[in-house]
């Protein structure tokens, strides 16, 4: 499976422009499908949902065009029913499609099939059917009574009277009607039966309607009249705003990161219920400030969000984020009334517990709640995503934890949000790391440990625990070339740092400091670091070093292949007489045996093995910066470092 591993992150700053909103782009569509004149729709939402509903209006009969590689549409509205009378539409696992579709084609009258991806097909639609049904319309459940995929029939419609529809499973439902009913141009009375969630969506649903020149009738969320010869007119140009549920993981980026964070594309102006959002966050302490267009969130001033109890039935798809969000509260946080989660692109409240325990939450599931109990440190975490884009966007957040984190499946964001990993690059700072290559005894301990006491970051000897390795094997009695066993020593390596020691195991022989520097270990550690299994058996114990502040790693492959990403890279190179010489000298001050043309034969040997494994090899890559010491001293080799890092990385020539 594909997978995007994002580093611990040190905060969140910034600014992101949204894509548009998805609730408003396929209603939109719609809308301007069935109206009469044509409809310039800027900044839609390009994105698969948003492509399902072009592709079937574009079956329908409905001409479009998009204008170059831009964000706008033409829509040329067919002023009434669809045209087209037979169709085999497949919407994926678009529900801002598949509902609203239903709606208007079984009113249309016309054949059509409607089915989408497996999960769409266990996504209830019977309230729906149910609806349309006492209007006349002819519908068929071809596989279970209450899901798609569906089979519409031509019938006579009745429309007039009043229709019931349940709203208590999905406001879509109500949506779906709410858009289609015009069609009839008969004057008919909406029921809501059951409490109405979502309520906002409905508001989204009548404010477009009504830029279409249609002005439903409201009493309270109970009843809604869709007056009689009703009929869509284009209102010219309509903007779609920035998503206001996409715009959550950002601000919750900027309440738990630092910030401020900056969303253009919605505001106070907003007709999206998701804005509310951000009231959500400023409960938890979050600093918000909001324009027109654009909505900021920073940290609260002590810096931790509060742990929240909150009713979120009127936010139902940006309450996730807050689900994540209580991984950074000071105390146990209560999602309630979330019932509608269950039937999303996948049962969201079952999904949302097992991938927060993953990270060490403690969370108790029920019917219609969550309760989310932060660790006291997050644990490195691969998440599952369950094809639902939310799953993947709002777990990018934990890695504001300060640990990392795999996102499985990761293109799952384009159902709604394609770019949205590079626009969270954009905000969330990782944690920085300084990665310096090269061969034996070019200075890279004596480099690194220096720059990274400078800087009062964190230092990863690698090279120490392939020595290590090797000494464990010694010491077990575990051939150098046997992979599997020594790849197990590696997984279970028990070895410490300890105040500038080094310790393996528990016994009176534990501390190894000067043992793994033995020519023994060196000639040990190539050997067992030729092997693939070993290598990735300290893969993540590896990565565990990036933490807060920053990390100065060492080695052959901090580069390459443990921390691609290091904004920070520096080969460092000797010639191998240098380097032997230097050796040589470290050897004898540390009052053991060496003999210096052993140890240039050694050293060229060792320095041919690293270079040519197929794994990892040592190599100067195209982004270090190349530091050749042969004539240069220590402190100068360090000043070329911190100054390196004091220009961001890019070397002065
Ligand atoms: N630029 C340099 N000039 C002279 N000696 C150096 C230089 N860099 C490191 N040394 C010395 O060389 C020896 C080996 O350096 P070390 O940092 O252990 O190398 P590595 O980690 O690359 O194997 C140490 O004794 C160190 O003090
Ligand atoms: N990131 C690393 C670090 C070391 N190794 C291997 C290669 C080296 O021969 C051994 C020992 O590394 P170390 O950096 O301690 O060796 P030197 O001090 O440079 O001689 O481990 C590696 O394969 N990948």
């Amino acid at each position: 499976m594909e997978f995007l591993d994002l580093p611990p992150m040190l905060g969140a700053a910034g600014s992101v422009r949204l894509p548009g909103s998805k609730s408003i782009s396929n209603r939109v569509l719609l809308l301007a499908a069935l109206a009469e004149g044509e409809t310039d729709i800027r900044d839609l939402l390009l994105s698969d949902d948003v492509e399902r509903m072009l592709e079937a209006l574009r079956a329908l009969g409905v001409d479009w065009r998009r204008e170059g590689d831009s964000l706008n549409y033409r829509v040329c509205g067919v002023g009434g029913p669809f045209p087209v009378k037979t169709g085999d539409l497949f919407l994926g696992n678009a529900g801002t499609a598949f509902r609203p579709l239903t709606a208007a084609l079984a009113l249309s009258g016309g054949e059509y099939r409607l089915s989408g991806v497996p999960r769409m097909h266990e996504r209830p639609i019977g309230d729906l059917v149910d609806a349309l049904r006492q209007l006349g319309a002819d519908i068929t459940c071809t596989a279970n009574e209450g899901y798609p995929p569906l089979h519409l029939k031509p019938a006579t419609i009745r429309p007039g009277g009043v229709v019931r529809v349940r709203g208590d499973v999905s406001s879509q439902f109500l949506t779906a009607l709410l858009m289609a009913l015009p069609l009839t141009g008969v004057e008919t009375t909406i029921e809501v039966v059951g409490e109405l969630i979502s309520k906002p969506y409905i508001r989204i649903t009548l404010e477009l309607m009504a830029r279409f020149g249609v002005q439903v009738g409201q009493q309270g969320w109970e009843r809604f009249v869709v007056p009689g010869g009703a009929r869509y007119r284009s209102p010219g140009t309509v903007f779609v705003e920035g998503d206001a549920s996409s715009a959550s993981y950002f601000l919750a980026a900027g309440a738990i990161g630092g910030g401020p964070v900056r969303v253009e594309g919605v505001g106070r102006t907003s007709i999206q219920g998701d804005v509310r959002f951000a009231e959500a966050l400023e409960q938890l302490g979050a600093r918000i400030t909001l324009g027109d267009n654009w909505i900021e969130a920073a940290a609260p001033a002590g810096g931790v969000l509060k742990a929240f109890d909150l009713d979120l039935n009127h936010i139902p798809d940006a309450a996730m984020t807050l689900a994540v969000a209580a991984l950074f509260a000071d105390g146990p946080c209560r999602l309630r009334n979330i019932a509608s989660w269950r039937v999303k692109e996948t049962d969201r409240i079952a999904a949302m517990a097992t991938e927060l325990r993953k990270l060490g939450a403690e969370v108790e599931e029920g019917a219609d709640y969550l309760v989310v109990q932060r660790p006291p440190r997050l644990q490195p975490a691969a998440i599952d995503t369950y094809d639902d884009h939310r799953m993947a966007m709002c777990f990018s957040l934990a890695s504001l934890g300060g640990c990392r984190v795999r996102i499985n499946d990761p293109k799952c964001v384009n159902k709604t949000f394609p770019g949205y990993f590079e626009a969270f690059a954009q905000v969330a700072r990782p944690v920085p790391v300084l990665a310096i290559d090269g061969p034996s005894a070019s200075g890279k301990g004596t480099v690194a440990a220096r720059v990274a006491e400078t800087l009062g970051w964190h230092y990863l000897d690698s090279g120490s625990l392939y020595r290590l390795v090797a000494l464990a094997a010694m010491r077990a009695g575990v051939a150098f070339d046997d992979e599997a066993g020594v790849a197990a020593l590696a997984a279970g390596l028990p070895a410490r740092f300890e105040g500038g020691r080094v310790l393996l195991g528990e016994g009176a022989d534990r501390d190894v400091t000067d043992e793994i520097r033995s020519e023994a270990c060196s000639v040990g550690a190539s050997k067992v670091a030729v092997l693939p299994a070993v290598r990735a058996a300290l893969l993540d114990r590896q990565r565990d070093y990036r933490a807060a502040p920053g990390l100065v790693a060492e080695g052959r492959d901090m580069g390459s292949v443990i921390f691609p990403d290091a904004g920070l890279k520096v080969f460092l190179t000797a010639s191998a007489e240098a380097r032997a010489e230097r050796r040589h000298k470290q050897l004898i001050e540390k009052g053991l045996a060496a003999n210096m043309e052993n140890l240039l034969k050694d050293l060229q040997e060792r320095d041919a093995r690293d270079a040519a494994r197929p794994v990892a090899p040592l190599v100067k890559l195209p982004d270090a910066a190349l530091l050749d010491t042969t004539q240069r001293d220590v402190d100068e080799a360090v000043a070329f470092v911190l100054d390196l890092v004091g220009r961001g990385g890019k070397s002065s020539g």
